[in-house]
């Protein structure tokens, strides 16, 4: 699913009105009629107060037309006009004189903090103050009553945006901005809502589709991407009747340390669950008997250390190469890693000490192969690329370290980042079950199982990291959030591929 910039949207807005040959009004009633039928969906003609807030631009039209139906359907309406300008927009004229077909109650006009209504924590608030046209921060008493309406706690629906959230662009410190329990945004969803910063402000999400013109939507250029599944449907590769375990890749795990050797347990069964023709682990002598044990579908190859990998076997052809959880910074670990890279040319994921091996020798970058992986998670990130000022700027600077070293980079998060030179990808599946010790250890090894099934580098990651999230997802459907541990995660990534095919958790879920 494409994600939009305000602009974008704006012109879709525009080109559809035109090709459809409706009013920016009609346009207007389609998308707030939807707004409404979904509120109508929830509430169910419930008889509790709903308070509606509307700017004086085209979001706070959409909430006139929201009042309206709701009127209309008997609820308890009450309309505030947050009169920050007397600049008010057509479509939201047009709407308050349609107000009069339903009600002789005139919306009250809120022009200063003495205007504020009580708010109590019972009421449902419709927030339409402000959309996608925000153009600055929220000032004076406006953003009093931004803070007026977040402390009352009463459940809040944003219409298109949480009012005070720019879809550009990340908000000062002390920003006024709508805290959303639910957003339901037109036609697109826009990044802000999934960066760390922002996300919280959002709520849950729903996209509504208000009919904009496909032909254009479609031809919009845009690099950045919600994945769902059915994004991810197209990726998946059927296996063959006619197969056998060679046509699934031979992996190699190398990692490991003494007292961190289920780090590599957990990646190696994950590259397992995810359809590894072979495993083989490289690992320091120590854990030989618990990989043994714990996992004896895998093969084991020693290190001369007990303690952890100082070298890498370079005669061994792997498809693919996986370093780095558990295996500490010790030097003998950056020689094992400097090793690898000399010596091998399978493509290579790297995660976790790999990383931070690689931050602390930069000269080891130009070793990678063209498009390895790298996964880490914010903190590494940070002692990979330096400090970023905020979500966006990261993004900039992950965006020049991909293009720089020709590397995929995916920044684990509550929704992971995938990053491929311009490219970004949004994950969209998993749940916050999924913070657990070991989480970031599977995901590794259902990337590199991918690549080893011949997914190009980039793709595997994409399609690793939504597979695991949807594992995620199942686990905790049956575990509760606190009870998913990372095994759990692994042991359901069949379920998770099962899963993409099957349309009605699909509907729930996306
Ligand atoms: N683009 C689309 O697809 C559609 C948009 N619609 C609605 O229209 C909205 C956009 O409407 P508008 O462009 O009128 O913009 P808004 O309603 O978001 O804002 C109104 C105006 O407020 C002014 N303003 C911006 N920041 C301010 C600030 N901090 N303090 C005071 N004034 C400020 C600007 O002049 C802006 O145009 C969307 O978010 C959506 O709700 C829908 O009605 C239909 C379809
Ligand atoms: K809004």
């Amino acid at each position: 699913m494409k994600i939009l910039s305000a602009e974008q949207l704006s012109e879709a807005d525009k080109i559809s009105i035109e090709k459809q040959g409706i009013t920016s009004e009609k346009l207007m009633e389609r998308a707030a009629t939807l707004v409404f039928n979904e509120i109508h969906k929830r509430l169910q003609g419930a008889p509790i107060p709903v308070k509606i807030f509307c700017g004086i631009g085209n979001n706070g039209g959409d909430g006139l037309v929201v009042a309206r139906h709701l009127i209309q359907h008997g609820y308890h309406v009450t309309v505030y006009v947050v009169n920050y300008s007397d600049k008010r927009s057509d479509d939201f004229l047009s709407n308050y004189e349609r107000l009069k077909e339903v009600t002789n109650d005139w919306p009250k006009l809120i022009k200063k903090e003495n205007d504020f209504p009580d708010i109590d924590t019972g009421d449902f608030l419709i927030d339409a103050i402000f959309g996608i046209g925000l153009n600055r921060p929220i000032e004076g008493w406006v953003a009093k009553l931004v803070k007026h309406m977040n402390d009352s706690q009463a459940f809040t629906l944003s219409v298109d945006m949480p009012s005070g959230l720019f879809s550009d662009k990340v908000p000062g410190e002390k920003a006024a901005i709508i805290e959303a329990d639910y957003t339901l945004s037109f036609q697109a969803p826009k990044l802000v809502f999934f960066l760390p910063e922002t996300m919280d402000y959002v709520g849950d999400l729903q996209i509504i589709d208000i009919g904009l013109d496909r032909e254009f939507l479609a031809g919009l250029s845009t690099k950045t991407y919600l994945i769902n599944k059915d994004s991810v449907l197209p990726l998946y590769k059927q296996r063959k009747k006619n197969s056998h375990k060679g046509d699934y890749g031979h992996v190699l795990i190398a990692g490991g340390s003494y007292g961190k050797m289920g780090s590599v347990l957990l990646t190696a069964t994950a590259a397992l669950r995810t359809g590894s023709g072979l495993c083989s682990l490289y690992i320091p002598k120590c854990g030989y008997e618990i990989i043994q044990t714990g996992l004896p579908e895998a093969m084991v190859l020693t290190d001369p250390e007990n303690d952890m990998v100082s070298d890498y076997p370079e005669d061994f052809d792997a498809d693919v190469v996986c370093f780095g959880m558990g295996a500490g910074t010790d030097k003998k670990s950056v020689q094992a890693l400097k090793k690898l890279l000399e010596t091998s040319d399978s493509p290579v994921v790297i995660d976790a000490d790999g990383l931070n091996i690689l931050s602390a020798n930069m000269e080891l970058l130009g070793l990678l192969p063209e498009n390895s992986v790298l996964t880490p998670h914010p903190g590494e990130l940070k002692r990979l690329i330096g400090e970023w000022k905020d979500d966006f700027h990261k993004l900039e600077m992950v965006k020049a370290f991909s293009k720089k070293h020709k590397v995929v980079v995916v920044i684990k998060g509550a929704h992971t980042f995938t990053i491929n030179r311009e490219e970004i990808f949004i994950n969209n599946s998993g749940n916050p079950g999924m913070a657990t010790a070991g989480s970031g250890d599977v995901l590794s090894g259902v990337i590199t199982s991918l690549i080893g099934q011949s997914y190009e580098p980039v793709v595997a990651a994409v399609l690793g990291v939504f597979l695991h999230g949807l594992s995620g997802d199942i686990s905790s459907r049956e575990l509760g959030y606190e009870g998913v541990m990372a095994g759990d995660i692994a042991a359901n990534i069949g379920r998770a591929v099962k899963d993409l095919f099957s349309r009605e958790m699909k509907d729930q879920e996306n």
